[in-house]
């Protein structure tokens, strides 16, 4: 019986539009003045610049060659730890302005309510930083969603499309894995997450379905259906 639903974010509760064509840009936009004000006076900025030095193979003094690592990577839609952190906090600037307003899906804003209120427990599983998980879900179109949510998890639990990931998650929540329904839109990432002994529900919300075995739904009334059968 399905206890806990831990859910990804692009594609799958939000638009990937909203990630690539609103988010994306304003990180772009706001990075370079944002480092070179903080990266002295802060030192959570400081902390994520050494290590996108060191991964990067830039002299950390060189802030404009750091930049310029950065705007490369949120171009490549790289899921790195230190390029997520700093989206985070230059994203808490739009959404406190109203320049930003985190997109949820009217189905997902829906369901995550009444699994709330059914007593499921609710976690998200995202690239995105905790910090990106909390604003996007605390300043939505949807209104506040942050109550619902039991807890989130970024990379630094392992990468979405590892096992062992999802193993630390299970390890941290203190479940058993058939407890658990994950949802994603990104079928390598069910895997993992099959592997590791979850359930799991294949987002596809836009385009044809594929011809497969999993379960797929085109929203989250379909996976409630799924959940009520299970
Ligand atoms: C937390 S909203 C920003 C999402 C993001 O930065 C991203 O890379 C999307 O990753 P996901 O794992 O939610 O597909
Ligand atoms: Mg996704």
């Amino acid at each position: 019986m399905i206890r806990v639903i831990l859910t990804d974010i692009e594609g799958t509760t939000s638009s990937i539009s909203f990630v690539h064509d609103e988010l994306f840009p304003y990180a772009s936009k706001h990075l370079p003045d944002f480092i070179r004000e903080h990266h002295h006076t802060t030192r959570a900025v400081s902390e994520q610049l050494a290590i996108v030095a060191e991964k990067s193979g830039t002299d950390s003094k060189d802030v404009e060659g750091l930049i310029d690592v950065l705007q490369n990577w949120i171009a490549e839609d790289r899921k790195e730890g230190s390029l997520k952190a700093l989206q985070g906090m230059i994203w808490e600037q739009g959404y406190r302005s109203g320049e930003l307003k985190g997109h949820i899906y009217p189905d997902a804003a829906d369901y995550l309510q009444r699994w709330h209120d059914r007593g499921l427990r609710l976690f998200v599983y995202s690239s995105g930083s905790v910090k990106a998980q909390k604003l996007i879900f605390g300043h939505s179109n949807e209104g506040d969603f942050t109550p619902f949510f039991s807890g989130y998890f970024d990379t630094m639990v392992g990468g979405k499309k590892e096992a062992q990931s999802y193993h630390n998650i299970l390890a941290e929540l203190g479940v058993e894995p058939k407890t658990v329904l994950f949802l994603s839109d990104v079928e390598a990432e069910l895997d993992a997450a099959e592997q590791a002994g979850l359930k799991t529900a294949w987002l596809i919300r836009e385009g044809d379905l594929p011809d497969t075995d999993r379960f797929v739904a085109r929203n989250f009334a379909e996976v409630d259906a799924l959940l009520r059968k299970r």
